[in-house]
């Protein structure tokens, strides 16, 4: 799976523009998900562009509620309507700008299951925590918690994001040793609450600083299923990047 995030940027008139450039190079691709995560405002406009291709559209943030006075949110019930298939939660702009905490990343996953929709949760530890010898133990609670209550089936439907935040919008990238070392780590986990044949099942991609000079290298990990990328894919290297990853498949 290759996923962009194009976090605050591109209004609907470059959204649409650039839907069109990937919808006419990778939108017949059917051996990976391939998928994008514009700004909500954009999203019709991209589902409209991409709705004859293989890309699929996803929604950066969600609020756990139906309907009501929660001024500047959007509900999934908005976004179910536009044919949405993914949804964001907990990434770390959200967890360390906005302040989301656990246990509102864990109702918002809950919330898009039950709306029929996947969510990818992103987990990853800061500098800080790297530093104390402490990802581990921060990975571990952001799934344990992020995860809470939820059955094999639901996930199975969910896919893991690990997004060292260091690594996000740095220039630095996690070693492959690194990554591998987390995700394995987290493959572990899900294996220890929910079976290794679920674990084997969840998608677990990697996030932070990709681009198509670092991206072999870590593709190829074994536990390593996709990138879930920002800048690279706000231009043209998005494509470069699904390039490499069929390599893979
Ligand atoms: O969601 C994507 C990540 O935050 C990675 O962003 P980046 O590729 O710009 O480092």
């Amino acid at each position: 799976m290759v996923a962009g995030n194009w976090k605050m940027n591109k209004s609907p008139t470059e959204a649409k523009l650039f839907a069109g450039l990937l919808a006419s190079k990778i939108g017949k691709e059917t051996v990976m998900d391939i998928v994008v995560f514009p700004p909500a405002i954009d999203i019709p406009f991209v589902v409209d562009v991409l709705k004859d291709t293989n890309i699929g559209v996803g929604v950066q943030n969600v609020h756990p509620k139906e309907k009501g006075a929660f001024t500047g949110e959007t509900s999934l019930l908005m976004v179910k309507d536009l044919s949405v298939e993914y949804v964001l939660v907990g990434h770390s702009e959200r967890r360390h700008i906005f302040g989301e905490s656990d246990e509102f990343i864990n109702e918002k996953v809950k919330a898009v299951l039950s709306a029929g929709l996947r969510p990818v949760l992103c987990v990853g530890e800061t500098l800080e925590e790297r530093e104390k010898g402490l990802t581990k133990n921060v990975l571990e609670r952001q799934i344990r918690l992020g995860l809470f209550g939820l059955e094999k089936e639901d996930v199975v439907n969910t896919v893991i994001a690990y997004e060292p935040v260091w690594a996000i919008g740095t220039g630095v990238v996690a070693t492959p040793e690194q990554a591998e070392e987390a995700m394995a780590f987290i493959r572990s986990l899900l294996g220890e609450l929910y079976g290794m044949e679920t674990a084997e099942n969840v998608r677990i991609l990697y996030g932070g600083s990709i681009k198509p000079e670092n991206f072999d290298a870590l593709i190829r990990l074994k536990n390593v299923d996709g990138g879930l990328v920002g800048g690279a894919s706000l231009k043209e290297s998005f494509i470069e990047l699904v390039e490499i990853a069929k390599r893979y498949v």
